[in-house]
C-alpha cells in the first residue's frame, strides 16, 4: 500500500540494461510488488518488446555496451507516448540527465542503487500513470458537459441491473449491454470500469460507426508508418493504450465484417496485428461492447458473426428504456436542472406543475439523453423562476409550436426539428443522410447530440 493507503497499481515494466546481474535484481524487485517485468540487454531487443506489448514504465541504462541508451527513449516514446521512462547511470552527470529529460525521459536513477530506491522510484511512476488516467477519463466526462451519472434509480428493475452490473464488473467477462438508444449503455460501461479492479488503468471508448471500416481497423488495432497513404507515423492503436484496462465498444452492431474478424481473434488469444505488419501482439484488455440494434437479427441475417455474438454475449445487460421507468424521470430530470444552472449561471429552482406533468406523460423515444437535451435547452432559453412548458421542446409540450425560420430560435434547434423531420420521412438512415446532403457518421453524431 502506499502512504495514501491505495493500492500500488501493477505495472507493465520494461528493464533495459546490458549488466545481467541489474537485470535480475530489478527483475526480481518488482515482480515482486506484482509488477509484470520484462528485461532485456539491447535497444533492438528492447524495441521488439514494446512492439509486442504495451509497458508502462521503461527502466532504461544510459550506457548499453557500445550502445547508447538515449537514443531508445524518442523510440520508445514514439511507439508508446504514455511510457514513463526513468534512465539509469552510473555517471549521473547533469548534462547527460537534462539531455534525457529533455528526449522525454520522466526520472532518473543513479547507479548504485538500493531495493528501496528501485521502488520508490516505480511507486512514483505509478502513481503519475494512475493520475494521468484519472485526468483522462475527467477530461472525456468534462468534454461531455454531462453532470456525475449517479447510476441510482427507484425503479427495482433498474436496481436489480445495477446490482448484476456491479458483481459482473469484478470479473473479466465481457460485458454486452443492450438497450435503445440514450438509455445510458456508455453511463453503465464507465461505471463497470470504474468498479472493477482495472479502474486504475485506461479504459478507451471506440464508437464504431463513426468511422469507416478501414480506420476503424487502425484505431482499434494501431498500424505501422506507411501502411497506407497518410499514416506518416506509427500509430499504437487504443487496444495498446488500454493495456490492462477495458475497451468500450460503442454500437458494436455496426462494425464491419473485417474488423469483427480481427476483433473476434484478439478475444479469442488476446493477440492482433497492426495493419501493415505480420508481428503478433499481445495486450491485456477487457472488452464492455453496447448496442441498440437486434445482434440476434443481425447474426440471422449475416451481418454479424455468430461466432462474435456468442463470445460477447456472456453477461448481457439490458437497460429499460425511460418510458419502462417513469419514476426515474423526475429525479433525472432534478439532476440536469442543477448541472445546467450551475453551468449557465441560472437560478431556476424546478418545474411547474404543468411542466412536471409534461415531462412524466413523455414516452421520451430519445430516452435520458433526450431527458437532457430538453432540459438544457430549457435552462439556455427559459427566464423564469421555474421551468414552465413554454421552455420545453414542441414534441414534449406539442401545444407551443415549432419555431419558422427566421424566428428567434438558435439554429441547434432548427436543426435538430429538421433531423428529426427527415428521419420521420425516409425509409432508412441512408436515404436520411443523402436528404440532408451529409453522410452516415455525421448524421449519427448529430442523432447522437440531439438525442433523435
Ligand atoms: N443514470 C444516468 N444519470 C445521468 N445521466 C445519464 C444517465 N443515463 C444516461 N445519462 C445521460 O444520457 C446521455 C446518453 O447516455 P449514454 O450515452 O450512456 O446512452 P447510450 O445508451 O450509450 O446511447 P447510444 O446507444 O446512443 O450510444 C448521456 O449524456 C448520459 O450522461
Amino acid at each position: 500500500m502506499t502512504e495514501t493507503g491505495e493500492k500500488n497499481l501493477a505495472l507493465g515494466v520494461l528493464v533495459v540494461d546490458d549488466e545481467a546481474n541489474i537485470r535480475k535484481t530489478v527483475s526480481y524487485c518488482l515482480s515482486d510488488q506484482g509488477h509484470r517485468v520484462v528485461a532485456v540487454g539491447n535497444a533492438a531487443d528492447a524495441l521488439e518488446q514494446a512492439r509486442r506489448r504495451s509497458f508502462d514504465l521503461a527502466f532504461v541504462d544510459l550506457r548499453l555496451g557500445a550502445e547508447n541508451g538515449m537514443a531508445l527513449i524518442p523510440a520508445l516514446l514514439a511507439d508508446s507516448p504514455w511510457v514513463k521512462i526513468v534512465v539509469i547511470t552510473a555517471h549521473a552527470s547533469i548534462e547527460s540527465v537534462v539531455e534525457a529529460v529533455k528526449l522525454g525521459a520522466a526520472d532518473y536513477l543513479a547507479k548504485p542503487f538500493t531495493p528501496d530506491q528501485l521502488r520508490l522510484v516505480a511507486g512514483r511512476m505509478g502513481q503519475l500513470r494512475r493520475m494521468e488516467s484519472e485526468l483522462a477519463a475527467l477530461q472525456a466526462d468534462a468534454r461531455g458537459r454531462g453532470p456525475e451519472a449517479r447510476l441510482q434509480s427507484r425503479s427495482a428493475g433498474m436496481q436489480r441491473l445495477i446490482e448484476t452490473a456491479r458483481k459482473a464488473a469484478d470479473s473479466e467477462a465481457i460485458v454486452l449491454l443492450c438497450g435503445e438508444s440514450g438509455t445510458g449503455k456508455s453511463v453503465f460501461a464507465k461505471a463497470i470500469h470504474r468498479w472493477s479492479p482495472r479502474a486504475a488503468k485506461p479504459m478507451g471508448v471506440v464508437a464504431c460507426p463513426a468511422m469507416p471500416a478501414d480506420l476503424l481497423e487502425s484505431e482499434l488495432f494501431g498500424h505501422a508508418k506507411g501502411a497506407f497513404t497518410g499514416a506518416v507515423r506509427d500509430n499504437p492503436g487504443r487496444i495498446a493504450a488500454c493495456e490492462g484496462g477495458t475497451l468500450f465498444l460503442d454500437e458494436i452492431g455496426d462494425m464491419a465484417p473485417t474488423v469483427q474478424a480481427k476483433l473476434l481473434r484478439f478475444i479469442q488469444d488476446k493477440e492482433y496485428e497492426r495493419l501493415g505488419e505480420s508481428k503478433a501482439r499481445k495486450a491485456d484488455v477487457r472488452i464492455v461492447a453496447a448496442t441498440n440494434a437486434d445482434l440476434e437479427g443481425r447474426v440471422a441475417d449475416g451481418r454479424f458473426r455468430e461466432d462474435l455474438f456468442y463470445r460477447l454475449n456472456v453477461i448481457c445487460l439490458t437497460i429499460p428504456p425511460l418510458r419502462q421507468r417513469p419514476e426515474d424521470i423526475m429525479p433525472l430530470a432534478a439532476d440536469f436542472l442543477a448541472h445546467f444552472c450551475r453551468a449557465n449561471h441560472k437560478a431556476i429552482s424546478g418545474f411547474s406543475p404543468r411542466a412536471e406533468q409534461a415531462l412524466i406523460g413523455h414516452a421520451w423515444p430519445g430516452n435520458v439523453r433526450q431527458l437532457r437535451n430538453a432540459i438544457e435547452r430549457a435552462v439556455i432559453l427559459g427566464g423564469g423562476a421555474l421551468v414552465d412548458l413554454a421552455d420545453l421542446p414542441g414534441d414534449i409540450a406539442p401545444d407551443i409550436g415549432a419555431p419558422a425560420i427566421g424566428d428567434r430560435a438558435p439554429l441547434a434547434l432548427i436543426e435538430e426539428l429538421h433531423i428529426r423531420g427527415v428521419l420521420a420521412n425516409t425509409a432508412s438512415l441512408q436515404e436520411a443522410a443523402e436528404v440532408l446532403g451529409i453522410d452516415q457518421a455525421t448524421l449519427w453524431r448529430r442523432r447522437k447530440a440531439y438525442g433523435v
